[in-house]
């Protein structure tokens, strides 16, 4: 997709099914990527290159359990990248991004809101001036990130969710951390009518999700290990 000022892509790993952004700015052709995955990162990187884009920041939403992040890898290729997480999620990064922090991606500017719950260092970010939300696995397409693990508490994931996210405006598009489903994007509209987790009242949310019962993910030692240290292995 490119509009008069942004320049976006989608991108699929299918081991962890994941999905990674691409954010640039049309003026300045400065960018951003959301979420990169180390496996994926050469294929990235040619796309970056491709699109005549200058590689600013690598944003993660969290530090993931189900793969390691490509932001070490891609400082390498791009060496003015900086990469950035939650200043509360107790791992390195070179940014350290507070709740409401604004990053800017030349023109663009995209607000970092915390939103704790499936890990106390869960981030969402927004892009209002074109209407999107990258909600990592805060909330997912009909479903949300798991709270068993990380520090993870339901009670908490609850109120980001609808404090910080079904909060913006009905029409803003939801980009997720992952699908295991086929499905790409929602909205604020849709979710607050058919989640199935999230319109729950807020007590049988938490007994749900304190009964989910997933298996760990499969990566998970390897994976925590490296994202404390922003991908370095
Ligand atoms: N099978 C996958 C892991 C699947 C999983 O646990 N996904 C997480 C997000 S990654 S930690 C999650 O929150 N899922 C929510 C749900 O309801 O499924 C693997 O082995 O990697």
């Amino acid at each position: 997709m490119i509009t008069s000022t942004l320049i976006f892509r989608q991108l699929f790993e299918a081991r962890s099914s994941t999905y990674t952004y691409i954010i640039g700015c049309a003026a300045t052709r400065k960018a951003a990527i959301i979420d990169p995955v180390l496996e994926t990162v050469e294929r990235d990187a040619k796309l970056i290159s491709q699109l005549d884009l200058d590689l600013q920041l690598g944003l993660n939403t969290h530090v993931h359990a189900d793969h390691v992040t490509g932001t070490a890898a891609l400082a390498k290729i791009f060496p003015s990248m900086r990469s950035c997480l939650s200043d509360e999620s107790g791992a390195k990064a070179d940014r350290l991004l507070a709740h409401r922090e604004k990053v800017k991606v030349g023109r663009l500017e995209m607000q970092c809101r915390h939103t704790p719950g499936h890990t106390n260092g869960c981030s969402s970010y927004v892009l209002d001036s074109e209407g999107l939300v990258f909600t990592g696995d805060a909330l997912l397409f009909r479903g949300c990130g798991r709270t068993d693990f990380q520090q993870g508490d339901a009670s908490r994931l609850y109120d980001s969710v609808w404090n910080e996210i079904l909060s913006l405006p009905d029409n803003f598009s939801i980009f997720p951390g992952h699908d295991y489903n086929g499905h790409m994007s929602s909205s604020v509209r849709e979710e607050k009518k058919f989640n199935p987790r999230l319109t729950l009242e807020k007590k049988k949310f938490i007994e749900l999700m304190n009964n989910l019962k997933l298996d760990y993910p499969k990566q998970i030692d390897r994976a925590l290990l490296a994202n404390m240290k922003n991908g370095e292995m």
